[in-house]
């Protein structure tokens, strides 16, 4: 996630970074949603749409806030430079970041997993301590390729790949990404709140996504009861969770109001989004924000 403040200059909302919710922001995630790994300047943080320095600022931010508190900072190095890709790689790896992971570039877009293959491993070889992750998001990106296309091999040419951060819905890619990361120790981290317990079914052995800012302990609940076996358990708290998304769905739902709903269900100002986002109006993410908070008080 990433806060920014509104700071209105000739009727346009850029949206300055915030550094000083971070802290408070970690408090919360760790104590109220049971949440101890990030996976900052993705999407719902806005990192394609920051700078690098304001990238830079957020990465060190969150590491340093997050000492001793969170398990695992991932940062997300993807850029449409590659040579701007490769100065945010160091940089994590300068501030004591536990990963890093890269989207594919969305303007040129790679032509074949292999020229994917060949920009991520260029992007590693800046931070080669750093376990590098896949971020494969093809509604985002218009990659059209398989993500399993881009793993095979990979580790003859990037050593410190980890995984896949898999925010897709097409289930024979996943399932091959599974197969193929099970067998090297890899992380397959699913990004489609909405259907998490089928790709756990499936294999994947985390989770990433917007929803989990507020329904981070709902989910972590589902997880745990589908650990146990508990296969009713985990099915009724997913469909909790998709009938939440539905109804904030209908609503329209985008990165702009996650933001505003974050603010409203933890009681921390994330401000507004930056162009060309608009920001959400208030009374749909309250309406957003009653809805979570009732499925939360049962649990
Ligand atoms: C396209 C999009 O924003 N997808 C979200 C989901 O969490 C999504 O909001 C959720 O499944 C609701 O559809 C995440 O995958 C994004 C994410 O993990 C990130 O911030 O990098």
């Amino acid at each position: 996630m990433t806060s920014l403040t509104n700071k209105r200059s000739e009727g346009q909302y850029n949206g300055e970074i915030n550094l000083s919710v971070i802290g408070p922001y970690i408090e919360y995630l760790v104590e109220k949603q049971d949440v101890k790994s990030v996976f900052i300047n993705g999407t719902t943080g806005e990192g394609c749409s920051l700078t690098v320095d304001e990238r830079k600022q957020l990465a060190a931010a969150w590491c340093q806030h997050g000492k001793g508190k969170l398990e695992q900072v991932i940062v997300h190095v993807g850029c449409l430079s590659i040579k701007d890709s490769q100065e945010l790689a160091r940089h994590a790896a300068s501030i004591g970041a536990d990963g890093i992971a890269v989207v594919s570039p969305s303007y040129f877009i790679p032509i074949n997993a292999d020229a994917l293959k060949s920009f991520i491993k260029e992007v590693s070889a800046f931070a080669p301590e750093l376990p590098m992750y896949y971020y494969h998001i093809p509604s985002m990106t218009g990659v059209a390729f398989d993500a399993a296309d881009v793993l095979n091999g990979i580790e003859q040419v990037i050593p410190s790949f980890q995984g896949v951060k898999y925010t897709g819905t097409d289930l024979r890619d996943l399932g091959q990404c599974v197969h193929y990361c099970q067998a090297r120790g890899w992380s397959v981290l699913f990004g489609v709140d909405e259907q998490l317990l089928g790709a756990f079914v499936l294999g994947a052995d985390g989770a990433v996504g917007s929803t989990y800012n507020y329904f981070g302990r709902v989910v972590n609940q589902l997880l745990a009861a589908f650990d146990n076996g508990n296969h009713m358990q985990a099915r009724a708290l997913q469909f909790k969770s998709m009938e939440m998304i539905t109804f904030a769905k209908n609503l329209g739902f985008d990165v702009a109001v996650n933001k505003q709903v974050m603010s409203e269900v933890s009681g921390l100002a994330m401000g507004p989004p930056r162009l060309p986002l608009l920001p959400c109006p208030l009374s749909k993410a309250q309406a957003i924000a009653q809805k979570i908070k009732d499925f939360s008080q049962g649990h």
